[in-house]
């Protein structure tokens, strides 16, 4: 079996590339792409993995024929795509509208991820698959068209929507509060937005095991909702990253971290107040357990500080 991996270093597609190893032969590309292996210098046939570049994508697709197509890379500046929507347009919605309809040429299981930010964040209740969606920003917005793009390719395809990614290697919210916590005696995090800080180990290897199944059972395909057990705020987040970061030893200046409503925290994207999301249906699926999001965010900073 043959595996296309886009946006291999990304935060999940660091742990995909651990994970989806043991499924078969993985090519795994990054924004520059690679030269087939196997070739002569200078007579590789040359691979694109740049979501930018719409007909590379198309023919890298056509070339390799893969079984499984896993789709890591996206724009995920949150705030920068609100000044860059056409970017972030191309590279969300119709970079994977290309992928989508390569994989349904070639007859391939596309895999692919989403996010709680598709949705507007009223009321408290977890959001399900077939909730109504409303985006608050570019970035929700382009991720939406993404899926939706998928499902009217027709594709076999996985669409995981995950939230609040956090992975030993990456950029993510609890290094951002690591590094603030050093610099500062006071940190203000918001409070009043709800969801569930979620592992990129976890979700790939989730994926691989979705993998897996929905190889042998195409009935499985479809959208899912893939998060870490449990809730919590960004506020409760920043304040149990920093309590164990100061357990496993870190030298920290923060003296407070004081909770602060969205209102008070002026940026350039809307965020979600309620970003909860049901996984029962991935549960039930797959018959996995989603371990609690406390579990994830201690092993990574015992692999960031350890
Ligand atoms: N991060 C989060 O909190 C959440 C993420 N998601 C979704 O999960 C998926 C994985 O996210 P995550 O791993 O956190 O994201 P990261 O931001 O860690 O990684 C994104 C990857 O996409 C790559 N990329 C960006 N632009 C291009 C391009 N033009 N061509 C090729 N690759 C490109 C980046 O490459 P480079 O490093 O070169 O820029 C990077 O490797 C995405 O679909 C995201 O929308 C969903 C919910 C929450
Ligand atoms: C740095 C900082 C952020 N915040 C707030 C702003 C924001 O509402 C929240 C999270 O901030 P960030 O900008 O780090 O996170 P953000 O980029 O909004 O994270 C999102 O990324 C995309 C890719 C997703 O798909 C989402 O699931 C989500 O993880 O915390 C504070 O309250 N205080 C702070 O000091």
């Amino acid at each position: 079996m043959r595996i296309l991996l886009l946006g291999k270093n990304g935060q999940v597609g660091w742990e995909l590339q651990r994970a989806l190893a043991p499924l078969g032969e993985l090519i795994a590309l990054d924004r520059r792409g690679a030269v087939e292996e196997g070739m002569r210098p200078g007579e590789g046939a040359r691979l694109c993995g740049d979501l930018t570049d719409l007909d590379g994508l198309a023919a890298t697709v056509d070339g390799l024929a893969p079984d499984v197509i896993v789709n890591a890379a996206a724009y995920t500046a949150v705030d920068k795509a609100e000044a860059e929507p056409a970017l972030a347009y191309t590279i969300n919605a119709a970079a994977v509208d290309v992928l989508a309809r390569a994989a349904a040429r070639n007859d391939a299981l596309l895999v692919h991820y989403s996010t709680d930010y598709v949705f507007d964040g009223s009321g408290e209740r977890p959001w399900q698959e077939e909730s109504p969606t409303g985006p608050l920003s570019v970035y929700g917005r382009t991720k939406l068209e993404g899926e939706e793009a998928i499902r009217a390719s027709g594709c076999r395809h996985l669409i995981f929507r995950t939230s609040w990614v956090h992975g030993a290697r990456g950029g993510n919210f609890a290094r951002t509060m690591l590094r603030l916590a050093v610099e500062r005696e006071r940190l203000t995090v918001i409070a009043d937005q709800i969801g569930a800080p979620t592992g990129a180990e976890l979700i790939a290897d989730v994926s691989a095991h979705a993998i897996r199944a929905t190889l042998r059972n195409s009935a499985l395909c479809g959208t899912y909702h893939l998060a870490a057990g449990g809730e919590t705020s960004w506020h409760g987040y920043a304040s149990f990253v920093i309590e164990q970061a100061r357990r496993l030893g870190a030298v920290l200046k923060v003296e407070e971290i004081a909770p602060i409503a969205s209102a008070d925290y002026p940026v350039a994207a809307a965020r979600p107040l309620n970003s909860r999301l049901d996984t029962r249906h991935l549960r039930e699926a797959f018959g996995l357990h989603l371990p609690d999001w406390r579990q994830g965010v201690e092993r990574m900073l015992r692999e960031i500080l350890e």
